[in-house]
């Protein structure tokens, strides 16, 4: 039996203009499955919008991108939010779920100059714009003679910095720069072997909060959920959570999905990118969260909780705040 529709649905997204994409993106394909149902979206402001002068690492906290969203929701002024899975803590508040995953857009980093057309062609002392720790440790082995510099801002001020001269190179989700239909921008994408991606990227999830009224908001967007990338998703998420996952730590976790076969690599590293873990495993797409387990046992094997240990110690120093990252946990 089909889902019970009601006549109104609002959607709540940042008002940066790829989230609003995302949201719109959501607003049409659910006004295609629901024609009677007017669907609007509410625009609001996170913490993670405000404070741009900070690498997010140094921003501390979990889901900045995604609170005031929720909050909308709790209070009933919304009755879901599109978010990038990339953004969305690995363990929501109670209360809250994850009703779907979009199928997944392209999972690379991309590199982006105006000048340049690849990592490999920048010259000693060129300047790299990145705030992500995963990426910046990704360049630092493997380019040493290229300066990194935090880049911070939705897509548009990051490309804006970039055009400015401020950087040599940037390096985004290609995901983004698709969406928004500046695909030309991407100079070179940089393969999984080079850059493994963060834990969900390229992936859009719908949260919802429980409900007071009965409506069953998960069987209205269940057919908006991607199988394939859920079960990559969630398998990439579960290693980000073995190690406590959040900005702090430079981490990468990315799976494929081949009919009933996934593969995912894992890799855990210090900011400087002297000391890197990396794993893999296949399996069955359906143990997604199994197969996160034994990745992550393997990584451990390669010392990567001592990693960590480097990366969380850096990071409460920077903060002078006290450690709050939990210990790793399976
Ligand atoms: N943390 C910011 C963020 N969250 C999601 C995306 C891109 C879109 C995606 O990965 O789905 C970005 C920008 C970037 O990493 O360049």
């Amino acid at each position: 039996m089909a889902a019970q529709v009601p006549s109104k649905l609002i959607i709540a997204s940042r008002e940066s203009r790829l989230a609003m994409w995302q949201a719109e993106h959501v607003r049409d394909r659910l006004s295609e499955l629901y024609p009677q149902c007017d669907i609007q979206i509410l625009g609001m402001t996170t913490r993670g919008d405000q404070i741009l002068d900070r690498a997010l690492s140094k921003v501390g906290g979990k889901g900045l991108f995604v609170k005031e969203l929720e909050v909308a929701m709790e209070e009933g002024r919304a009755d879901l939010a599109v978010h990038s899975l990339k953004d969305v803590p690995m363990e929501l508040p109670q209360g809250f779920a994850l009703a779907a995953v979009l199928e997944r857009e392209d999972p690379r980093d991309a590199f982006v100059s105006n000048d340049y057309a690849s990592l490999d062609d920048l010259p000693a002392g060129a300047v790299v714009g990145t705030s992500s720790l995963r990426r910046q440790s990704l360049i630092a082995a493997r380019y040493p003679h290229l300066v990194i510099k935090p880049l911070r801002g939705n897509l548009d001020t990051r490309l804006g910095k970039l055009d400015r001269g401020d950087y040599a190179a940037i390096i985004l989700a290609a995901a983004g720069l698709k969406r928004l239909g500046l695909p030309q921008r991407i100079r070179s994408l940089l393969e999984p072997e080079a850059s493994l991606p963060a834990a969900g990227q390229g992936a859009m999830a719908i949260e919802i909060a429980q409900r007071k009224d009965g409506l069953d908001l998960m069987a209205i967007l269940a057919p908006l959920n991607h199988v394939p990338t859920a079960q990559a998703v969630a398998a990439e998420r579960k290693v980000s959570k073995v190690f406590g996952g959040s900005c702090q730590v430079p981490l990468a976790a990315f799976a494929t999905v081949d009919g009933a076969a996934m593969h995912l690599r894992a890799m855990v590293a210090t900011p400087d990118g002297k000391r890197m873990a990396s794993a893999e495993v296949r399996g069955p797409a359906a143990s997604a969260e199994e197969l996160g387990v034994q990745v992550s046992e393997l990584l451990r094997q390669q010392d990567a909780v001592d990693i960590l240990s480097v990366c969380l110690a850096e990071a409460a120093a920077a903060d002078h705040a006290p450690n709050q990252a939990p210990a790793p946990r399976t």
